[in-house]
């Protein structure tokens, strides 16, 4: 039901309305002030008889997060005539605004840190209140009017709700039977939107994630750029869009933090607490890394001395590498004469010629590779990249650094002890980072250990790169298949008897967990990883 803008009264309460801030389907918004202190508030009006009463809800809302930071104060509430209004406190900006007002095609990383640390911070303080927020997006994050503009509040708790029963104190049950979707078409999670799935904590979550993705990419996330859809069949293709897309796809050129964010948030079970704090920290930390200070503060615009360049992804289809360019890489792999590097494999049967020649004569696997610029096997001294191939982005600090250090100490191990200090560094690692996800380094770890265990002088297909059709097969595989199979190398990993063997195993577990759809190490997983480690000691002794 539109509003009928000009029958509102100037006057609703204590309030006077001054000029509108903004108008959405279900009401207006105005600046006002109290007519007896002259304080300026925002107002929000609605028609009693909207046929969506959002006012009313939120006046259910606002209530449960009083008093808690970035949350706007409700000051009163009530009817007038055939208006339901809401006096809240007065913000400034919203993200949505600040963003567009920027002209740049995507935000500053430090921007994006201070964002994600912020909403993460809100969603945490309102889940701990019982609230899911539901309708997550830029133009419901606002900044403070002075002195508080660093601060982001949340707005809009109309499509809000209470997870906890306040009666039986119990989560809100979930249900197979799909729902129409509520939220936004840019944000909401691929489970709420498209698969018409309850909304619960997860959802809040995986919507941030797509928000800050969203600003990160230059001209937004892919299924936002022919705007709002206007027919059926173009919101069918929005939701198609965002179903089919790859979470690395999305995240190609950006911190490992945002990839491994929206995988953590879309594994999430529906009842699942989020771990918060972890992903608090997570951003803390790339912003420290990345030589931001003060970055719980959002400051707009940033700071000039902390604009670092943006972690940019080419827009265009990354070239493919030409025969020509290729055999320049190959040609400079066989000069990093692999077989004079440290050898732990079984070596009873390759002759030192043997191991020449197919250093020398890898080239007939250079079809294998499939994706050459975002793995990274072989050798410790890179070659020089060969001409007119684009460089590789600049980023994935942080875990990406260390779990490159420990490939390297794979490669320079010369004993199994050495190999087994660095298994056991790499699982402690990836326990400790609270993120069990193996991102493109963890596999390259493992391509690693598994040459060094095997043969490093043979060119190995990297475990991680896989195809379009292979990507859709593993979908289907259903879960207990990796469960299986983890269990099975975890039993077997303590009785190898040889370095052969166990880098079979280890091919077996970068294999399976690549096909699983989180690519996560798993409890088994790790006590495989543990398990490998004390085996190479025992070799070793
Ligand atoms: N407290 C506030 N102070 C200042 N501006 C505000 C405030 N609340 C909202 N606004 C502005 O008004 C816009 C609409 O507000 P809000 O999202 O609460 O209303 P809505 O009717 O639910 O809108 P929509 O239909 O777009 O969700 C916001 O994007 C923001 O620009």
């Amino acid at each position: 039901m539109p509003n009928d803008y000009d029958s509102i009264p100037r006057r609703m309460g204590n309030y006077w309305l001054d000029t509108r801030l903004g108008s959405g389907y279900s009401g207006s918004i105005f600046r006002a002030y109290n007519v007896y202190t002259g304080d300026y508030v925002a107002l929000k009006v609605q028609d009693v008889n909207h046929e969506c009463p959002t006012n009313r809800y939120e006046e259910y809302i606002y209530p449960l997060l009083q008093g808690a930071d970035g949350m706007p104060r409700l000051w009163a509430s009530g009817v007038q005539g055939k208006w339901h209004y809401l006096v809240i406190s007065l913000l400034g900006s919203s993200l949505e605004s600040i963003y567009r007002g920027s002209g740049k095609k995507a935000m500053d990383l430090r921007s994006v840190c201070s964002i994600a640390i912020q909403v993460i911070i809100r969603l945490q303080t309102m889940h701990n209140r019982e609230v899911l927020h539901r309708d997550i997006q830029l133009g419901n994050c606002v900044i403070g009017l002075p002195p508080n503009e660093t601060i982001i509040y949340m707005i809009d708790f109309g499509f809000s709700k209470r997870y906890i029963d306040p009666y039986t104190r119990r989560h809100i049950p979930d249900s197979k039977v799909k729902r129409d979707f509520l939220g936004n078409y840019w944000f909401t999670s691929v489970g709420v939107h498209c698969k018409g799935k309850v909304p619960s904590r997860r959802d809040d979550l995986e919507a941030t994630a797509l928000m800050l993705i969203h600003l990160l990419t230059p001209g937004g996330l892919p299924w936002t750029r022919n705007g709002v859809p206007k027919t059926d069949e173009h919101h069918r293709r929005i939701k198609r869009a965002k179903e089919l897309a790859r979470t690395e796809d999305l995240c190609r050129g950006m911190p490992s933090e945002f990839e491994e964010f929206l995988r953590y948030c879309r594994r999430l079970k529906f009842a699942e607490c989020p771990d918060y704090e972890h992903w608090i920290e997570e951003f803390r930390e790339l912003a420290r890394e990345s030589g931001f200070t003060d970055v719980d503060k959002f400051i707009w615009p940033p700071p000039p001395q902390q604009m670092k360049p943006l972690p940019v992804r080419p827009e265009a289809p990354r070239p493919t590498v030409t025969p020509a360019e290729m055999e320049n890489v190959l040609h400079d792999l066989a000069k990093l004469q692999l077989h004079n590097r440290p050898i732990l494999a079984d070596q009873t049967n390759v002759l030192p010629a043997q191991i020449n020649k197919q250093a020398e004569g890898s080239d007939k696997k250079a079809a294998d590779v499939v994706d050459l610029c975002s793995d990274t096997t072989g050798g410790g001294t890179a070659p020089e990249p060969p001409k007119n191939i684009p460089p590789r982005t600049p980023i994935r600090v942080k875990k990406a650094t260390r779990l490159e250090k420990l490939r390297l100490s794979v490669l320079d191990a010369t004993n199994n002890g050495a190999l087994s200090t660095v298994v056991a560094e790499f699982s402690t690692f990836l326990k400790e980072t609270g993120s069990k996800t193996l991102t493109r380094e963890g596999f390259a770890f493992l391509d690693a250990l598994y040459k060094q265990l095997a043969d490093p002088s043979v060119f190995v297909q990297p475990m991680r790169t896989r195809s379009a059709t292979e990507q859709a097969f593993i979908e289907n595989q259903p879960a207990h298949v990796k469960l299986g199979v983890v269990a099975r190398l975890r039993r077997e990993v303590g009785t190898a008897q040889s370095n052969r063997m166990l880098a079979k195993l280890v091919a077996d577990f970068g294999t399976v967990t690549n096909k699983s759809s989180t690519r996560t190490v798993t409890k088994d997983g790790f006590a495989f990883l543990d398990g490998l480690a004390i085996r190479l000691k025992a070799l070793h002794a």
